[in-house]
């Protein structure tokens, strides 16, 4: 017996990633074949249900390509064996949770000098995959020679793909490797806001000078750009200036540059020069790779089964992958379990594909405004009124939620200047749902209507 699934397994090895093998197949066994009802010994229950959902026919022809008849095959959970990681590895304690949740918090600390970078983003820790590896080839080279081959690089994907990660990195790895660069990174929204304020305040030919003194200006989300000629032709003049100086120029959008609206054709068709690249999303092994590098980051310890378990469930984004090994992370830490028996005992469960729904920005602000009876306008304006606010901070608070936006992509939508603002607002609904009930049915009938 043991023989043949020695073969069977070395079989089995050849088709898939050694990952992959090494996670399902190691510690399998054969217990018995008899009358082709083959009987398969496993760890734990989280693997019957793994190997029979992916493994099943894989299985039943390497059994077969050994002289093994095949009828049935049954998994049985073989107590004695034993586990990968042993609770107390992660034990919990106060000081334990304490540290990872301060080291989280430092890791989220933006920098402060005035490039406008985070310096957690960085080309090390970008894992590279087939669906990124051209855009972050891409990357390197304008590392190495900034300004020449790819330039302006533009770079568009989906929301939690990791474009701010990968334009920021950029720029991290320019400056660390020439700290006298001048580099600026800006949402494109606060581009606007700053030049709106600078030529109120008198400083409009300041603030042009600003940029036109760098080495390299990275943007980030250009879909939201202003239709307000003023601000564009600013833009456009800036952009012009830098390109013609051999000045690195990186772009990041949703879309490709010929879908953004409100954009003069002169700036699309500058955009477009030097090619798109794209971001798409990861891949199974991909996303375990990610996973990995994370829970390293945090200094946790995960199951290899619980790592699978979790890039097989989150098919949104790379966010969102992050945000369910935090939790599970913080849970087993809490609980004192490890993330796998947090998953086997059916405390956590991770189903993001089905949780989001196919709902765009544009439908939920137009649908918040209606339900208050506000133009959009005056909703996503800055008006201080009670009313008006508390509509604005529903719209923050459901676009967070429903569509997982950042917290900058909420902030353009809804026409506030930064990123904190939002925070604040989807911090105050959150807050005001557990005791205000009215507001809570309004929000369940907004949804309704979204969705309904
Ligand atoms: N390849 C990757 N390797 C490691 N981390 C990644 C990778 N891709 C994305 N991430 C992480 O996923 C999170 C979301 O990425 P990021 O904010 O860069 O996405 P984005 O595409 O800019 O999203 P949005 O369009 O919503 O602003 C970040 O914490 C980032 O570090």
């Amino acid at each position: 017996m043991y023989d043949v699934w020695k073969n069977v397994l070395a079989e089995i090895e050849q088709q898939i990633s050694t990952a992959n093998f090494s996670t399902w197949f190691q510690d399998t066994s054969l217990i018995s074949t008899d009358n082709g009802e083959i009987k398969i010994g496993v760890k734990n229950s989280f693997y019957v249900k793994q190997l029979r959902n992916r493994y099943l026919d894989l299985i039943k022809t390497a059994l077969q390509n050994n002289n093994v008849s095949v009828s049935t095959i049954d998994f049985e959970v073989q107590s004695n064996a034993k586990p990968k990681v042993r609770p107390r590895e992660i034990t919990p304690t106060n000081t334990t949770v304490k540290t990872r949740i301060k080291k989280v918090k430092e890791e989220l600390k933006p920098q402060t000098s005035n490039t406008g970078l985070n310096e957690k983003y960085t080309l090390e820790s970008f894992i590279v995959g087939s669906n990124n590896d051209v855009a972050v080839a891409a990357a390197q080279s304008i590392v190495d020679a900034p300004g020449t081959r790819y330039n302006p690089f533009f770079l568009y994907g989906g929301p939690g793909l990791g474009k701010t990660h990968l334009v920021q990195a950029i720029g991290n790895a320019l400056i660390s490797r020439n700290p006298n660069l001048k580099i600026l990174y800006t949402p494109i929204s606060n581009f606007y806001s700053d030049f709106v304020d600078a030529v109120r305040n008198g400083k409009g030919k300041e603030f042009n000078r600003k940029f036109q003194d760098l080495d390299c200006l990275i943007i980030d989300d250009i879909q939201f750009i202003v239709n307000k000629e003023k601000s564009q032709e600013e833009f456009f003049n800036i952009f012009n200036s830098l390109y013609q100086l051999n000045k690195q120029i990186i772009i990041t959008s949703d879309r490709l540059p010929n879908q953004i609206k409100s954009v003069d054709e002169r700036l699309t068709s500058r955009l477009a020069m030097a090619g798109a690249f794209d971001l798409q999303l990861p891949k199974f092994e991909d996303k375990c790779a990610i996973l990995r590098a994370k829970a390293e980051l945090m200094g946790a310890e995960i199951e290899p089964e619980a790592i699978e378990y979790i890039a097989e469930n989150v098919n949104t984004n790379i966010r969102d992958l992050e945000g369910e090994l935090s939790t599970i992370l913080l849970m087993s830490e809490v609980r004192g379990l490890t993330p796998l028996e947090l998953i086997e005992n059916g405390s956590v469960s991770v189903n993001k594909s089905s949780k989001l729904r196919p709902v765009s920005s544009k439908q939920i602000v137009e649908k918040v405004a209606k339900y208050y009876n506000l133009p959009i306008k005056e909703m996503c304006g800055k008006s201080r009124v009670a009313h008006i606010k508390t509509a604005r901070q529903v719209t923050m608070f459901l676009l967070s939620k429903e569509l997982n936006l950042s917290t900058n992509k909420i902030a353009a939508e809804v026409g506030v200047k930064d990123h904190t603002t939002v925070m604040h607002g989807v911090k105050k609904i959150e807050k005001d749902l557990k005791l205000d009930f009215t507001l809570r049915d309004q929000i369940e009938e907004i949804k309704e209507k979204i969705y309904g």
